[in-house]
């Protein structure tokens, strides 16, 4: 669709944008980022065949921009710039319609029926059909920029550049303006270059992103390929956290607040309660969490930790909204908290805080191992799932990294299971030796202060104090538990 080869651009003799190449393919949404001052705008413009080239060229369909007419030019190409504020005196549906100007013919150049309906329907579109009669100086920020919006899409344009295209948006117009273009370009009937400085937008809708950084090529590649800590930190020179979207295989990018890093309370024995019908653990601060808890499962950050004492004939249907209930009841918020259940006797729970080479965790552990089973033979039987479960609590004083919250897991898995093997803990359906329960569950919560821990396998500070730490918490438990 197009071409753009050598391409160097600036004002006056002053370069700004420097040797660019690439293509962009028919259908293709194509994102651009950098920092302010980068060249996006400088380079949008280039595309638009605004601003002269300094060197290279930029062909559309195998042509150079410069060989076609303004008019031919606007049958193409629509061009959503940055808007500034300044007083508008036309009407709305006048606006819009000035986007159909290269398609009128003739003399007298009148409207046509066409353009009435292609006017309604980008109004339609863009939500500002109620308002098609007010003046633009009457408008909001987001509703004069979905205005010029409807405009360009009124043109009926192949290829669609945008500056900022969601500046002024409120959250759901910026959702309906990108899905209403993603899918026209979905659909190959649209080519889009946006630029964008929501890198998390520009992830979840761009096919590629040109990073810019002083107005070279830093990366031109996939959202998961250019959004990286490392390439986003260089650039930006401001420190992100990457993480995945939580429904879409797209990478998202936050911002770290400063100081918010900088509180050092150790995690230890100071912040749990232990009563007849819980466990409660209550940070001092939110930890981020990996679990398997009844509410708070998965990967959030969480304060209250909560372990349920339930009867053994416990047998309620919605126990989700049970234990939000019962978390209310003890004053703590659902949202903020991690809950798991336990037939068990609680005063059978065993608790304690290793500690080396400055680092340390504190693992909590209730094991009622009255239904251990041994996994690799749990398909041969009908297994009920009997209250009867050993929860784990691993709360680590330090920063692990995604690999390191699997390798906790597993490793907190392996010392589980050595500690149950040591016990002669024995499966009652063939006497073999157990692995687990049917409803073990875990958690790994991390303070996320300090070095980053890239991994916490047992070749690891961390990953030995698990180690240690669940084997022996899990084999006292037992201990207790079997009297
Ligand atoms: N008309 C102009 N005349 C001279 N210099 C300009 C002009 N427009 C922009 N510049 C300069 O070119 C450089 C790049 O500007 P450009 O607008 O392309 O950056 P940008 O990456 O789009 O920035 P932002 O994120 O702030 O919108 C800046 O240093 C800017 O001052």
């Amino acid at each position: 669709m197009i071409d753009v080869n050598g391409v160097s651009v600036g004002y006056g003799d002053q370069k700004i944008v420097e040797d660019m190449n690439f293509h962009i393919d028919k259908g293709e949404f194509f994102g651009i980022l950098g920092p302010n001052g980068s060249g996006k705008t400088t380079l949008l413009k280039a595309m638009t065949g605004l601003l002269p080239l300094m060197a290279g060229v930029i062909t559309l369909k195998g042509r150079p921009l410069h060989q076609f007419s303004s008019r031919e030019l606007a049958t193409h190409v629509a061009v959503l710039p940055q808007i500034s504020t300044e007083a508008f005196s036309y009407q709305v549906r006048e606006t819009v319609m000035l986007g159909r100007y290269a398609h009128q013919k003739g003399f007298f150049k009148g409207t046509t029926d066409r353009d009435k309906e292609m006017v309604d329907k980008v109004m339609e579109q863009t939500g500002i059909s109620s308002f098609q009669y007010r003046y633009l100086h009457e408008l909001s920020g987001g509703e004069r920029q979905r205005v010029f919006l409807a405009q360009a899409l009124a043109q009926e344009p192949h290829l669609l550049l945008l500056d900022e295209p969601t500046n002024h948006l409120d959250l759901s117009y910026q959702k309906s303006l990108l899905d209403l273009i993603k899918n026209q370009t979905d659909q190959g009937t649209l080519t889009v270059v946006a630029i964008f400085h929501d890198l998390n937008l520009a992830s979840l809708y761009c096919d590629r992103l040109l990073l810019l950084d002083q107005g070279t090529t830093k990366l031109l590649n996939h959202p998961e390929e250019v959004l990286k800590e490392e390439h986003i930190e260089e650039v930006y020179h401001t420190k992100v956290q990457k993480q995945a979207h939580p429904l879409v295989a797209k990478p998202q990018m936050v911002i770290v607040p400063e100081g918010s890093l900088t509180e050092n309370l150790v995690l230890d024995e100071r912040y749990m309660t232990l009563t007849e019908d819980c466990i409660l653990y209550s940070a001092p601060f939110p930890l981020k969490c990996m679990s398997s808890g009844i509410i708070g499962a998965g990967i959030g950050w969480y304060s209250h930790f909560m372990n349920r004492r339930v009867p053994v004939d416990y047998d309620c249907r919605d126990y989700k909204q049970d234990m939000k209930e019962y978390l209310i009841t003890k004053e703590l918020d659902p949202s903020l908290s991690v809950g798991m259940m336990t037939a068990l006797d609680l005063s059978n729970m065993i608790c304690e805080r290793f500690e080396m080479m400055g680092k340390s965790v504190f693992v909590i552990v209730t094991a009622g191992v009255g239904n251990a089973m041994d996994v690799s033979t749990s398909f041969q039987y009908d297994i009920d799932s009997k209250p009867g479960t050993i929860n784990t609590w691993v709360f680590i004083n330090g920063n692990l990294s995604d690999e390191a919250y699997i390798e906790a897991l597993v490793t907190s898995t392996e010392a589980k299971v050595k500690a149950l093997n040591d016990m002669e803990v024995r499966d009652k359906r063939n006497g073999n030796l157990a692995t687990g329960t049917p409803t073990d569950s875990i958690l790994i919560a991390s303070s996320q202060k300090g070095e980053i821990e890239p991994f916490a396998g047992p070749i690891t500070p961390i990953g030995k104090l698990i180690g240690k730490g669940v084997y022996e918490v899990t084999k006292k438990a037992i201990q207790r538990y079997m009297g």
